[in-house]
């Protein structure tokens, strides 16, 4: 049987009313369960809960009900060990402005009880491209350097399972290859990856699993895979040989579209149109075809099917 790192039964936060606010139930009884060794992706749109989970995880938000096991350790039988079990990468760059790197690396382990002698601070410095930034002051290093040094504190304690909220946001491309490489060496080695991100391409190819949140509730969890053969929707674009001059085919079931390029775009559903259907159509019609290819849905579409309370099956994207 898989070992879950995570397990999380009937979980409920409602915020307390602020002003003229009035309570914010933020989590409305989500299950869910992640899987030991996966990297797990967890998405929603904004507001949809996924900090407050992330955060109750890290034991920085209370619960206001469910159970949460870390690697199997209850939150509230077994607070301090659940803790150690997690490492957690923050959105915010929350610095301490008077620690050198290595200090704020330091400061952190001990804070998690490491001793000394089991303290992995170069190793870390190193992973995170920060040896030579290891005496400077915390204020003095760039947005993306601090970024790096919050991936070191989580780690500093070798928790199994390590919870990045939003690592890439706003950062540039060099560094996100960077931390996605790390990401990809940590969970090599073992450990579990738990990740939040707007760019649903880098939930696509780095998650194995994802779960989408919206509203408080758990919509969906499936593999990634499963979720992307979920859409029913494919198109077939055509390059013609000529301009079309002529109208164009009329198909049943297929909705037909020129892109700015000249291609025909034909939107068609899986299950009730061929390919084949469509270039019988085209020669039919006396149509000679330059190039073809097929589109796929990616995970945006997914996404946006799922928490737009459309049906599986439904939209196709107008790529272009
Ligand atoms: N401290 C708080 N007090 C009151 N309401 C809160 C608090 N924190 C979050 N909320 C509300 O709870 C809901 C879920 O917020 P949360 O930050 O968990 O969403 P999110 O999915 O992480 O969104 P984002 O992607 O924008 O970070 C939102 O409606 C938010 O306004």
């Amino acid at each position: 049987m898989t070992r879950n790192a995570i397990e999380i039964t009937g979980l409920r936060k409602t915020y307390a009313a602020q002003g003229n606010q009035p309570p914010k139930e933020a989590l409305k009884g989500i299950d869910l369960s992640i899987p030991a060794g996966s990297i797990f992706g967890l998405l929603g749109p904004n507001g949809a809960g996924k900090s407050t989970l992330i955060n109750i995880l890290a034991g920085l938000v209370l619960k206001s009900a469910g159970n949460v096991k870390i690697w199997g350790f209850d939150q509230d039988v077994n607070p301090r060990q659940s803790r150690a079990s997690i490492g957690v990468m923050p959105q915010e760059l929350n610095m301490d402005p008077f620690f050198t790197a290595r200090g704020s690396l330091d400061v952190q382990a001990g804070l998690y009880g490491v001793p000394k002698s089991q303290r992995k601070t170069n190793e870390i410095l190193e992973m995170i491209g920060l040896t030579d930034k290891a005496d400077a002051y915390a204020r003095a290093l760039s947005g993306g350097m601090r970024r790096r040094l919050l991936l070191g504190k989580a780690l500093v304690h070798s928790p199994q399972v390590l919870v990045l909220d939003e690592p890439t946001a706003g950062v540039d491309i060099e560094l996100r290859q960077m931390l996605w490489r790390n990401v990809r060496r940590l969970n090599e080695q073992g450990m579990t990856i738990i990740l939040t991100t707007h760019y649903l391409e880098e939930a696509q190819e780095m998650c194995d699993e994802i779960a989408i949140i919206n509203h408080g509730e758990l919509i969906v969890r499936d593999t990634t895979e499963a979720l992307l053969g979920r859409l029913d929707a494919k198109t077939l674009v055509i390059t013609p040989e000529q301009d079309l001059t002529g109208p164009l085919p009329d198909i049943p079931d297929v909705e037909v579209s020129t892109r700015a390029d000249g291609s025909l775009a034909f939107d068609y559903r899986k299950s009730d149109t061929s390919p084949r259907r469509i270039l019988d159509a085209l020669y039919q019609a006396g149509i000679s075809i330059d190039d073809v290819k097929t589109e796929e849905p990616d995970l945006e579409d997914v996404f946006l099917a799922l928490t737009h309370g459309a049906h599986t099956g439904g939209t196709a994207k107008a790529a272009g």
